[in-house]
């Protein structure tokens, strides 16, 4: 390993992404450093493909790119071509260990997070991982050998970590989400409004969410409900999904990508979601009913893994995948229309699981290993 030199800097770089629900924990991490300590500098290293690149820079925060091939799922052609990529991997993440001098890296997951952060352990910098699913990731499972500290979502998440301190501290949540938490108290609505839903497909958007629900809405609209809808359907997708509601009798948005989660959340009388870790985190923090629809090829079917465990504590409702579009789905979104107190009774149940406090503890920490 090359030398070091110099002292290291009082930076905290977030290291991995890829996906929503790997960055943002990172970022609300960031968020609570800031408010314990100003005087630590923070900084994010992701790839160009990942949601990093475009959700980072409109946040303000330093951002060091690499470029690091997808191993896991990519097949025996993409685990060759990912090989032959590697050691350009291994050179960006010592250039940008360079410039950055980090004094501790906070490996969120995602491909981005390998290399920089085996490197930034292998040349003695403090290192720590986040596990934001019950069930780790491959990065993360192979970083968990060489880092100093682990935080993690769920208690069972521990036996995955077995040779380091690993916290059960539960998944960070952005300070916006906080704020809005803070004072918060889900109402069902009142006779006569029109009921609010809000449908979040995970931060990239749910293709089975955009191709059936459209046509499930526009038949209890049929019925008579009166819906009001805002559709999250991801890049690209947003004509085809205004097109399934076209015969809706409500009003129906739909958007690529919300920036303004707090007031999406706010806004919804129910929500229809995939069941990422940190979609979960958020729901529980601030207590909204919530049907779970876990997507079905996540790397070890782990989302199925998250909603059970919400829904066996009675605090959302799982269905599966398969069920959207079919008869079920619409008679459970009907009877659910149909009964406040059961709304009113997830709501209060999911915030007794929300965990408001994680990021401030992982923050406190990172600053202590700094
Ligand atoms: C398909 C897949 O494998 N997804 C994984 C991905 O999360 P993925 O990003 O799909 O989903 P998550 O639910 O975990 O997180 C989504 C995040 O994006 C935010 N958001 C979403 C939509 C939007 O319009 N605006 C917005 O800000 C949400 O508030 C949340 O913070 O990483 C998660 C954490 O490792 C895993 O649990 C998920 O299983």
């Amino acid at each position: 390993m090359w030398p070091f030199s110099g002292e290291r800097a009082r930076r905290v770089v977030i290291a991995g992404g890829g996906t929503g629900g790997h960055l943002f924990p990172g970022v609300a991490v960031v968020e609570a450093i800031e408010q314990l300590d100003p005087s630590v500098d923070v900084a994010f290293v992701g790839s160009p493909r990942g949601i990093e690149a475009r959700a980072i820079p409109k946040l303000g925060y330093d951002l060091e790119l690499i470029d690091v091939p997808m191993l896991n799922g990519a097949g025996a052609a993409g685990w060759a071509r990912g090989l032959v990529q590697l050691p350009g991997s291994g050179f960006g993440a010592m250039g940008a260990i360079k410039r950055l001098n980090p004094g501790l890296v906070v490996s969120v997951g995602g491909y981005a997070a390998g290399p920089f952060t085996m490197l930034a352990s292998m040349r003695g910098i403090p290192c720590a991982l986040m596990e934001q699913n019950s069930t780790p990731g491959m990065t993360n499972r192979l970083l968990g050998k060489v880092v100093d500290q682990a935080f993690v979502s769920f208690e069972k998440t521990r036996e995955f970590f077995p040779n380091i301190p690993c916290d059960f501290v539960g998944n960070p949540v952005r300070k916006s989400l906080l704020d809005l938490a803070e004072g918060f108290e889900y109402e069902a609505p009142e006779e006569g409004r029109e009921f609010r839903i809000l449908i979040i497909g995970g931060s990239g958007g749910a293709a089975s969410f955009n191709s059936k629900l459209p046509a499930d809405f526009c038949a209890l609209g049929e019925q008579g409900a009166n819906l009001r809808i805002r559709h999250q359907c991801g890049r690209g997708r947003v004509a085809e999904v205004d097109g399934g509601y076209s015969d809706f009798a409500g009003e129906a948005e739909v958007v690529e990508f919300i920036d303004d989660m707090a007031e999406a959340y706010k806004w919804c009388d129910l929500l229809i979601c995939r069941a990422g870790a940190s979609t979960i985190a958020e729901v529980l923090v601030l207590g909204i009913p919530a049907i779970y629809v876990p997507f079905p090829h996540a790397a070890d079917d782990h989302q199925t893994k998250n909603a059970q465990a919400i829904a066996e504590a009675g605090a959302g409702i799982m269905i599966a995948d398969s069920d959207v579009g079919q008869g079920r789905a619409t008679r459970l979104l009907a009877g659910l229309l149909q009964n406040p107190i059961s709304l009113q009774n997830l709501a209060r149940k999911a915030r007794t699981l929300g965990r408001p406090d994680a990021a401030t503890i992982i923050a406190q920490k990172c600053i202590e290993m700094l």
